[in-house]
């Protein structure tokens, strides 16, 4: 199967790392487009895979073709290849939907979320699959997802609010951790902040590793954590007052720029569709 990929910043690289290293897809079987054509050629450096001279031919020879540019760029982008009804089509872009893909492809169209960790083989891809897909094909592609990390199916419903978690999540992680590193070094100068960080990268990795080994949960890590009537009990405490209502916050803000994107998004179909009446 010729897997094509067009755009190639964070994602784009990210999926065509991913699958060289997990070795799900032969770099032979893997063709790329950038507008930029250093990134593309820097993936073929490094991966052996082949690079197009347009979008057009990535989208005309792809059996699965993952689109990775920005969200209002990708419905434009899409139209103008005038993609063969058998490809199967992927977008990564927020807040476009498997009926805004529809309306651009006769084809199957999928949508996925994926994130920046499946470059290590880990983390989730959220997908979601339109109905045009047979069970077969819907299968491959899991399958394929699953090479990458954990593949996990959710409905449209879901998906803005797994996003956050799942793939705007390691930047909101790191965010949380640069605070907590700052904090620490604005207690104790002594300490520096690259010191600090590093202990938390360390702090990080290890905490992952054994909630998995062990199949703690969360509460139960806390519960071996915060030895009764000690330090981390007061630590927790301030977690608990301050972060639910800042949590909140937080997901009401990206529902209203999810909101705002696909608004957008709907707008740039509806405008496309006059100019082509
Ligand atoms: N960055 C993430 O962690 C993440 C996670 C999930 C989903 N996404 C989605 O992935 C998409 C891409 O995000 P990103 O962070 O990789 O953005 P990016 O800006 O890093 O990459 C976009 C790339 O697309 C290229 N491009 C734009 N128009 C093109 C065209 N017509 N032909 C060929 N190449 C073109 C640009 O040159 C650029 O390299 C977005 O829609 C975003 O919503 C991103
Ligand atoms: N990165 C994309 C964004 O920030 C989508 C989720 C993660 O818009």
């Amino acid at each position: 199967m010729k897997i094509g990929i067009i755009g190639l910043g964070s994602m784009g690289q990210m999926l065509v790392t991913a699958f060289c290293k997990s070795k799900a897809v032969s770099p032979k079987d893997l063709l790329v487009y950038n507008r930029t054509r250093e990134k593309a050629d820097r993936m073929q450096e490094t991966y052996g895979v082949t690079v197009a001279s347009s979008a057009e031919e990535v989208g005309h020879s792809a059996d699965l073709l993952f689109v990775c540019t920005k969200p209002l760029d990708l419905l434009p982008l899409v139209k103008e290849l005038s993609l063969p009804s058998q490809v199967h089509l992927v977008s990564v872009a927020a807040g476009v939907s498997i009926e805004d893909l529809e309306a651009v492809h006769t084809g199957p169209v999928s949508k996925v979320i994926p994130t920046i960790t499946s470059q290590e083989l880990r983390g989730v891809s959220l997908y979601t699959c339109s109905s045009r897909l047979t069970g077969e094909q819907q299968k491959q592609f899991a399958s394929l997802l699953s090479s990458i990390g954990t593949a996990q199916e959710v409905s449209e419903q879901e998906i803005e609010t797994a996003t956050i978690l799942t793939s705007s999540g390691p930047g909101l992680l790191a965010g949380i951790m640069e605070s907590f590193a700052q904090a620490a070094v604005r207690k104790s100068p002594g300490l520096s902040l690259d010191t600090a960080r590093k202990m938390l990268v360390e702090t990080m990795l290890g905490t992952a590793q054994l909630l998995q080994s062990e199949q703690l949960g969360f509460d139960q890590l806390i519960e071996r954590v915060a030895t009764k009537g000690g330090i981390t009990e007061e630590g927790l405490r301030v977690l608990e007052k301050r972060l639910p209502a800042g949590f909140d916050e937080l997901f009401d803000m990206t529902e209203s720029k999810h909101a705002l994107l696909k608004e957008r998004v709907k707008q740039q179909a509806a405008n496309n569709q006059e100019k082509g009446d």
